[in-house]
């Protein structure tokens, strides 16, 4: 799976096709794309009516023949086809439709692309995503680890005889790894991310506050409770739809409750972490003492999540800066020729 710096250099595009949101690094020209991995279809006609943001926009807000679709999920592709379409459409946005036409008439070199993959990904999912770079012209397609371009994006020596570790939260999936001398030593993925603790707290609403609360609305939520194991106000008033009466209303709601109820998910990325550390070598951890964590991802921005994962490790806690844009600038930085393997003669320097 793991392919060569050089033919890394000879591609033109690097992708990571998240399930929440879709980004494109091109050669010379950085992050070109980064939208929703989301689609508004028109089911009597098949007709894509929206794409990125604007399909996002209209969730939950469609008539019966709109239907708003996410052909990413779990870190792989669930819908081919529409996941073509999605990508065809943001680049064509952003790069001009010649650009595409071009690259897919004529197959050009441009059309090399690297697409970073979520550690341990099945086979089938690794052929879905191949699938979908053929689909808007790709001749070749290298994938990476999403672990290593992380790691790289985040400007971690990951090519150092030294251990460093990241945790990378996205919304399906949490990946957690101990690079050393440009490898994985041990890594861990848990089908557990951003969008399971948003849905933990949405629970908790409907349970404890017979209170619906609508999905754009959690993530400002996190902010004013300060995230899992963070201090604070001790209620906060929630604004939803009353589970019975279907009545817009508000409620006071207790903080550390919905606190508790975001860390129940972040039980199996803690158990995760505990694992990839007793799967290292002794001097490799005692390393990690020092360097810490490094968290990357969306879900790094999740407040209170550092702080959760210093109490529980012991150990110190970093974010990268703009965590959720690090793999694809890691894996453009690679495409670039950016990276270099480290020279033989300095090894053990
Ligand atoms: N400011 C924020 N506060 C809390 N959570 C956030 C914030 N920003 C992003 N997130 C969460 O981060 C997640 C998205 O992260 P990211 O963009 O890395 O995911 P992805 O790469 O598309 O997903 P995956 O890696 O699972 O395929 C979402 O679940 C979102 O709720």
């Amino acid at each position: 799976m793991t392919p060569t710096l050089t033919q890394l250099r000879r591609c033109t595009l690097a992708v990571d096709i998240g399930a929440a949101r879709t980004r494109v690094f091109l050669r010379g020209k950085g992050l070109v794309v980064d939208e929703p991995s989301v689609a508004a279809v028109d089911v009597r006609t098949g007709a894509l009516v929206a794409v990125g943001n604007r399909a996002e926009s209209m969730a939950g807000r469609t008539p019966a023949h709109i239907r708003v679709v996410r052909p990413v999920a779990g870190g792989a592709v669930v819908d081919i086809s529409m996941a073509q379409r999605m990508l065809r459409h943001v680049l064509g946005d952003r790069l001009g439709r010649r650009w595409l036409r071009m690259s897919v008439l004529r197959g050009m070199p441009v059309m090399r692309a690297a697409v970073c993959m979520p550690h341990g990904s099945e086979p089938i999912a690794r052929r879905a995503a191949v699938e979908t770079l053929y689909g808007i012209g790709a001749r070749r397609v290298e994938l990476v680890d999403t672990l290593i371009a992380a790691a790289v994006g985040c400007g971690l020596p990951v090519e150092h005889p030294e251990a460093t570790m990241i945790v990378i939260c996205g919304a399906g999936t949490t990946q957690i790894a101990v690079l050393s001398m440009g490898s994985i030593v041990s890594a861990e993925t848990v089908p557990v991310g951003g969008d399971a603790i948003d849905r933990a707290v949405v629970e908790h609403l409907r349970n404890r506050h017979e209170l619906l609360l609508p999905s754009q609305s959690v993530r400002p939520l996190h902010q004013v409770l300060g995230g899992p194991g963070a201090g604070g106000m001790e209620t906060t008033e929630v604004h939803g739809r009353d589970v019975l009466s279907g009545l817009a209303r508000s409620a006071l709601v207790d903080t550390e409750g919905v606190r508790q109820a975001m860390r129940a998910p972040m039980t199996a990325v803690l158990d995760a972490i505990t694992t990839v550390l007793r799967q290292c070598p002794p001097d490799l951890v005692a390393d990690l003492a020092d360097r810490g964590i490094m968290t990357a991802g969306g879900g790094a921005r999740m407040p209170g999540l550092d702080l959760m994962l210093r109490q529980a490790t012991g150990m110190p806690v970093h974010i990268a800066p703009n965590p959720d844009t690090v793999t694809v600038r890691g894996l453009g930085a690679m495409i670039e020729g950016k990276v270099r393997p480290m020279p033989l003669d300095r090894a053990g320097a």
